[in-house]
Formats: structure tokens, C-alpha cells, sequence
């Protein structure tokens, strides 16, 4: 997925990360792993029609019908008991995997890491880029209409993410709308400040009893934003915030999410090779890797 925001190039990410050996060392870890071949969003393309819709979306059939795809495969991957690794493309996919991991599990706690809050609509977004929309889109008391979208149509009647079932990790660049939400409806956001001020491993802490201390079993979705990281690390993607995670901060979030053993599903985005000549993007991918190992169960020792 491309389309969400206004680089191409975020496409590769699924297959970069295949060839870094993404297979082999989620073996190594002991899943057995089924590569679903990439969702087809080049033969939508050809089906889309100007837009009815007059509101700040961009692309967003082309986001829609590649989001509703992604639900019912997240939705039934969910079903049959398996844990769905969902890899990017742009943030916007986020709509589409939590629109169906709410219909499988709708007690999901969700953790998003990332430099941004995600939380703009239609309605509120400056850029009408979507990537910066897939919490927004499914929140109670946020969302939209979506009837009134062509694309979005689907997700008219599926469930809500309640503003306590999120928490947010790493956030440094908030739309001043997103601030105010974030604040009127007290979403819990553990911003680069609280990781200064408390550092990671406290925050994590209460990040995670945040989710879970009236229910421990409760499952956990990790979206994990690449951009969350910072830029020195991590250049080869489209909206790149200084200030970010170190390496090791980084990793401590994917480590302790999977720590609770409450991990049911989690995604990877905004990769984006082409934005950063070959060291670069060579490094980005890598750290992508790493990471997916991580929160996927590798432990130190
Ligand atoms: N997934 C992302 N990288 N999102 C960036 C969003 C930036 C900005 N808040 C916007 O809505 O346009
Ligand atoms: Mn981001
Ligand atoms: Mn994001």
C-alpha cells in the first residue's frame, strides 16, 4: 500500500523484508509460517472512478478496497486461531487490520508506536493523507460517517476502538485536532517526553497495565510505525520526526510487548526504501527485521 500518503515506494517493504530472511528466522523461532503473496492493490487502481466524496482523503477508494481486503484477512486469520504479521505499507493499512481484529476479538488492547497519533478524520486532517488516519477512522466518538465515503463504505457498521483500548508510544509530531482528542477523550499517550522523563522501561510498564490491569488475558494488537524510530536509525521512511527511539528503546517496546504472552497480532509499516539511497534503506529494512524479531519472541538469552 502507497496510497495513503504521497511517496511510491513503501510497496516494497513486504518484499525487502522476505528477502532479509524473514521466513527463516521466524522458523528459527519456532512459528511455523504461512507467506500470504501480497494483497493486490495495482488491479484496483484500474477500477478507480473520480470520487463523489468532496471531503480531505485522499485516494480513498484506493485505500478503502485495499483496507476492506485486509480485514477479512486479518479477520479470518484471527479465527482460525493464527497470528496474522501484517507488513507494509503505509500506516493506512492500520484501518484495515484493526477494522478486522475488532470483528475477531473485539476486547483487543492495541498498542501504536510511532511519532504520530494517527487520530485525524476526514473532517480534521490538514494533509488529507490517510496514512495519518487509521485510528481516527475507527474510534468511537471520532470516527466518520462512513457511508458517506466511497471506499469506506464497509466499515460503516463494524465495531469501535474504545479511547481506552489504545495506548500510544513515542509520539513527538501531534495535528493540533489530534491534541485536542487525545486530551478530551484522555487516551493514554506515553509521548518522548514520558520516555525522557520515566524512560522506557517504566513506561512500558504503564503502558502495558494500562491495557491489561482489569483483564491480563486480554489480546494485544502492536502496530509498529518504522517512523517511531529515529531518523538516524531508521531514515528510509516518508514523515521522519527527530528525536525519536534509540536502538535499544526501540527493541525494549517490541521485547516487553512480547513478554506479556497477550500478543495476538501486530504489523510493521512505513517502510520506504526508495527514500533513502542504499546504506540507508539497507539499514531501515534491517531494523525492521530485528524488530518483528523481537516482539515475535526472541529473547536475549
Ligand atoms: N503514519 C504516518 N506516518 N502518519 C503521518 C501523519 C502526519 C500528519 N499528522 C497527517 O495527518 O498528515
Ligand atoms: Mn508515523
Ligand atoms: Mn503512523
Amino acid at each position: 500500500m502507497t496510497y495513503g500518503q504521497p511517496f511510491v515506494g513503501t510497496d516494497s517493504g513486504p518484499e525487502l523484508l522476505r528477502q532479509a530472511g524473514l521466513r527463516k528466522m521466524l522458523s528459527a523461532l519456532g512459528w511455523r509460517v504461512e507467506d500470504v503473496p501480497d494483497l493486490e492493490f495495482e488491479a484496483l487502481q484500474l477500477s478507480e472512478k473520480s470520487g463523489t466524496f468532496e471531503g480531505n482523503a485522499k485516494n480513498h477508494k484506493l485505500v478503502g478496497a485495499g483496507c476492506e481486503m485486509l480485514a477479512n484477512a486479518v479477520e479470518k486469520t484471527l479465527k482460525q486461531k493464527r497470528f496474522p504479521l501484517i507488513l507494509g505499507g503505509d500506516h493506512s493499512i492500520g484501518m484495515g487490520s484493526l477494522a478486522g481484529i475488532l470483528r475477531a476479538q473485539p476486547e483487543t488492547g492495541v498498542i501504536w508506536i510511532d511519532a504520530h497519533a494517527d487520530l485525524n478524520t476526514p473532517a480534521l486532517s490538514e494533509s488529507g493523507n490517510m496514512h495519518g488516519m487509521p485510528v481516527g477512522m475507527l474510534m468511537e466518538g471520532v470516527a466518520p460517517d462512513h457511508r458517506q465515503i466511497p471506499g469506506l463504505e464497509w466499515l460503516a457498521d463494524g465495531p469501535r476502538l474504545s479511547p481506552d483500548s489504545i495506548v500510544y508510544v513515542g509520539l513527538r509530531d501531534v495535528d493540533p485536532a489530534e491534541r485536542r482528542l487525545i486530551q478530551s477523550l484522555d487516551i493514554a499517550a506515553y509521548t518522548m517526553h514520558e520516555i525522557d522523563r520515566y524512560g522506557i522501561g517504566q513506561v512500558m510498564e504503564m503502558a502495558l497495565d494500562h491495557l491489561c490491569a482489569k483483564n491480563p488475558n486480554r489480546p494485544l494488537h502492536l502496530s509498529y510505525d518504522i517512523d517511531a524510530v529515529d531518523p538516524v536509525l531508521a531514515p528510509a521512511t516518508g514523515t521522519t520526526v527527530r528525536g525519536g527511539l534509540t536502538f535499544r528503546e526501540a527493541h525494549y517496546v517490541a521485547e516487553a510487548v512480547a513478554y506479556t504472552g497477550n500478543l495476538a497480532s501486530a504489523e510493521i509499516v512505513e517502510l520506504n526504501p526508495s527514500l533513502s539511497c542504499g546504506e540507508g534503506a539497507e539499514a531501515t529494512v534491517e531494523l525492521g527485521l530485528q524488530l518483528i524479531t523481537s516482539f515475535m519472541g526472541k529473547s536475549i538469552i
